[in-house]
């Protein structure tokens, strides 16, 4: 199970996410309670090992804003958050990191459609930690696509079994309060999705 942390903004989050096994982590340079700016997401992503894919996360900024943080923060990923249309996708090809689409259950569910590298398929309010119908999508995504949208280390092997995701992304259910990140559970949300291999 391919597991990201999304939203973090403090160096021992960053620290206890790679420790504890993260295959990525997510910067929020988005209108969000997780907003950090580029230079903040540099300074966090630098001791990173390669391994750990870093993740610039935007939603409706126009191709030049994201190319421009993507450049001053290093993340080795965009992903790019709700409706940005085929085009945006395009515009980054050439930057050199993976793109990420992320999107809800409505929205084209192939991985690849937006010549995306990796493809979210998240709750219809991104980012609030609501539980929505996880089962609705199983078997619709195809390739590489991570759930996400109200996971927790509670309930994240329930939400494996209803909608069989390739991996599973979390923000809100690591934090104690919106944009506070804790570590012990981001170490058990590690842990509970880790033996969950479909
Ligand atoms: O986390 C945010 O605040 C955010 C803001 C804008 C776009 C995306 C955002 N996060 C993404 O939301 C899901 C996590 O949701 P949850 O909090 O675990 O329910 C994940 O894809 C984040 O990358």
């Amino acid at each position: 199970m391919y597991v990201k942390i999304c939203g973090l903004s403090e160096p021992e989050h960053v620290a206890t996410a790679v420790e504890a096994g993260a295959d990525a982590i997510g910067f929020v340079m988005t209108r969000s309670p997780r907003r950090i700016t580029p230079e903040r997401a540099a300074e966090l992503a630098a001791p990173v090992p390669p391994h750990v894919l870093t993740v610039g996360v935007f939603r409706g900024e126009d191709p030049q804003a994201v190319r421009e943080a993507a450049l001053t923060s290093g993340v080795r990923a965009v992903q790019l958050h709700g409706k940005h249309p085929h085009g945006d996708f395009t515009a980054l090809k050439d930057l050199g990191v993976r793109l990420v689409r992320a999107v809800d259950a409505q929205a084209d569910l192939r991985c690849g459609a937006y010549d995306e590298d990796l493809l979210i398929v998240d709750a219809p309010h991104a980012g609030s930690g609501q539980p929505w119908d996880w089962a609705a999508v199983r078997g619709r995504p195809s390739g590489q696509w991570m759930l996400a949208g109200g996971l927790a280390p509670g309930n994240v092997a329930e939400a494996v079994a209803a909608a069989r995701p390739w991996g599973v992304d979390v923000s809100s259910g690591v934090e104690t309060a919106p944009g506070k990140k804790d570590s012990a559970l981001i170490r058990s949300f590690l842990k509970a999705a880790r033996g969950l291999d479909v």
